[in-house]
C-alpha cells in the first residue's frame, strides 16, 4: 500500500475520476435532478472540487470575455494601474490588482511572499435596491476602461451565463441537502457575486521564485461557491490528506468548489478544501502564462450562517458557533489586505 491509499489499498477520491455532468439538471426531470444532486453531494463531501460538464456556459460567450481579458493584461502597465481601485477593508475589492501585490495564504494566517500574479476583479452589475444599499461596499459599481473596447458588453453575457450555472449548482446543492432545490438559490439571491480574472505570468526581469513562494498561495475560498475557468495549463492543486494532488480540467470542462460559508452551513459534510497554484517548473523557459477566471458566489452580509438542520444529528452534532457571512467575510479580507501592506502596497516585487 502506498501513502496515496486508502487502508482498503484504494486511493483517495480524485476530482478526475468523477466529473459531474449537469445535463439531467437542465432536462428538469426530478429523477435526472436527484442523479445530479447525490453526484454533487458525493463530490462536496469527498474532495470539495468538482469538475462539470454540460454547464451550459456557451463556448462563444466565455471566449469572447476571455480575449478582453487578454487584451488588457497585454496593455501598458501604467494603463492597467488607472484601473486600480481605492481598496475597502469591509467589503468587495474591485479593479486591478497588480503583480506581486497580494499573498493568498496570509487569508489563513499563513505569511508568504507575494503571489506570482496580476488580477482584475469585478462585481454583480445588477446590485440596485435597498438590500444592497445596506451594504453597498460589498457591491461596488464596476469602471470600464476605455480599452478594451466592448469589455462590459463581454462581461455581462458571461456573468448572466455564470449567474445560470451558480444556480444549477446552488439547486443541486440545497437537493442533496434535503433542503429542496430553492433554498440556498433563495438565500445567496443578494449575495455579492464578483468576478477575478487572474493572469500569472514571468514578467521580463522577476527573479525566480522565493522558497514558498507560488502564483497562488494555499487558501480556502472564503464564500458559498466557487466556479473557475482555466486555460488548461496546469499548476492548480488541492489538498487532500496529507497530499497535493493535481486538478487539471479538460477542455470544455469547469471546475466548481465550495467555500468555507458552506462548509459552516453543512456543518463539514462538505470540505472548503485548501488549494494553490503552482509556478511553472524551474526548468521551464519561456513566459509561461496561465490564465484562469473565477466567479464567486457569497452570502448576503446580513445572512446567519448556523448549520442546516439536515447536517446536525446525534452524531454529528453542530461544529461551527452561528456568524454572520459579513463578519466572516469581513475577516478574510482584511487579512488579504494586511498581505498587500506587507508586499508594499502595488510595487511588491
Ligand atoms: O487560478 C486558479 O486556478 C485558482 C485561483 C483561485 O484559487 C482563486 O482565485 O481563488
Ligand atoms: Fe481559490
Amino acid at each position: 500500500m502506498t501513502r496515496e491509499q486508502g487502508p482498503g489499498g484504494r486511493r483517495a477520491a480524485s476530482v478526475h475520476d468523477a466529473p459531474v455532468d449537469l445535463s439531467g439538471w437542465w432536462s428538469g426531470d426530478p429523477a435526472a435532478r436527484k442523479a445530479v444532486a447525490a453526484a454533487v453531494d458525493r463530490a462536496c463531501h469527498e474532495t470539495g472540487f468538482l469538475l462539470l460538464e454540460g454547464h451550459g456556459v456557451p463556448d462563444d460567450v466565455m471566449n469572447a470575455f476571455v480575449a478582453r481579458c487578454d487584451e488588457f493584461f497585454a496593455l501598458p502597465e501604467p494603463v492597467k494601474l488607472a484601473c486600480v481601485a481605492p481598496k475597502v477593508p469591509d467589503g468587495n475589492n474591485i479593479g486591478y490588482t497588480a503583480f506581486g501585490e497580494e499573498a493568498s495564504a496570509y487569508t489563513g494566517d499563513n505569511q508568504t511572499p507575494p503571489d506570482l500574479f496580476e488580477a482584475m476583479s469585478f462585481s454583480r452589475s445588477d446590485a440596485e435596491g435597498a438590500p444592497f444599499d445596506r451594504h453597498r461596499d460589498w457591491y461596488p459599481a464596476n469602471a470600464w476602461p476605455a480599452r478594451p473596447a466592448g469589455w462590459e458588453r463581454a462581461y455581462r453575457a458571461y456573468e448572466a451565463a455564470m449567474a445560470r450555472l451558480a444556480d444549477a449548482v446552488l439547486g443541486a446543492m440545497g437537493l442533496a441537502l434535503g433542503m429542496g432545490e430553492r433554498w440556498l438559490v433563495d438565500l445567496c439571491a443578494d449575495a455579492p457575486l464578483s468576478t477575478r480574472a487572474n493572469f500569472y505570468t514571468r514578467p521580463a526581469g522577476v527573479r525566480n521564485p522565493l522558497p514558498g513562494q507560488l502564483r497562488r498561495g494555499e487558501h480556502t475560498d472564503f464564500g458559498v461557491l466557487t466556479l473557475l475557468w482555466t486555460d488548461g495549463v496546469p499548476g492548480l492543486q488541492i489538498r487532500q490528506g496529507d497530499e497535493w494532488r493535481d486538478v487539471n480540467p479538460g477542455p470544455g470542462q469547469l471546475v466548481a468548489n465550495i467555500g468555507d460559508l458552506l462548509a459552516m452551513w453543512t456543518n463539514g459534510r462538505w470540505t472548503s478544501t485548501l488549494h494553490r497554484v503552482l509556478p511553472p517548473p524551474a526548468n521551464a523557459t519561456g513566459p509561461a502564462a496561465r490564465r484562469s477566471i473565477a466567479y464567486f458566489v457569497d452570502a448576503y452580509p446580513g445572512t446567519l450562517i448556523e448549520p442546516v438542520p439536515t447536517c446536525v444529528t446525534a452524531d454529528t452534532p453542530a461544529r461551527f458557533t452561528p456568524i454572520l457571512a459579513g463578519d466572516w467575510l469581513n475577516t478574510r479580507a482584511r487579512r488579504q489586505l494586511a498581505s498587500t501592506a506587507a508586499a508594499g502596497g502595488i510595487t511588491g516585487i
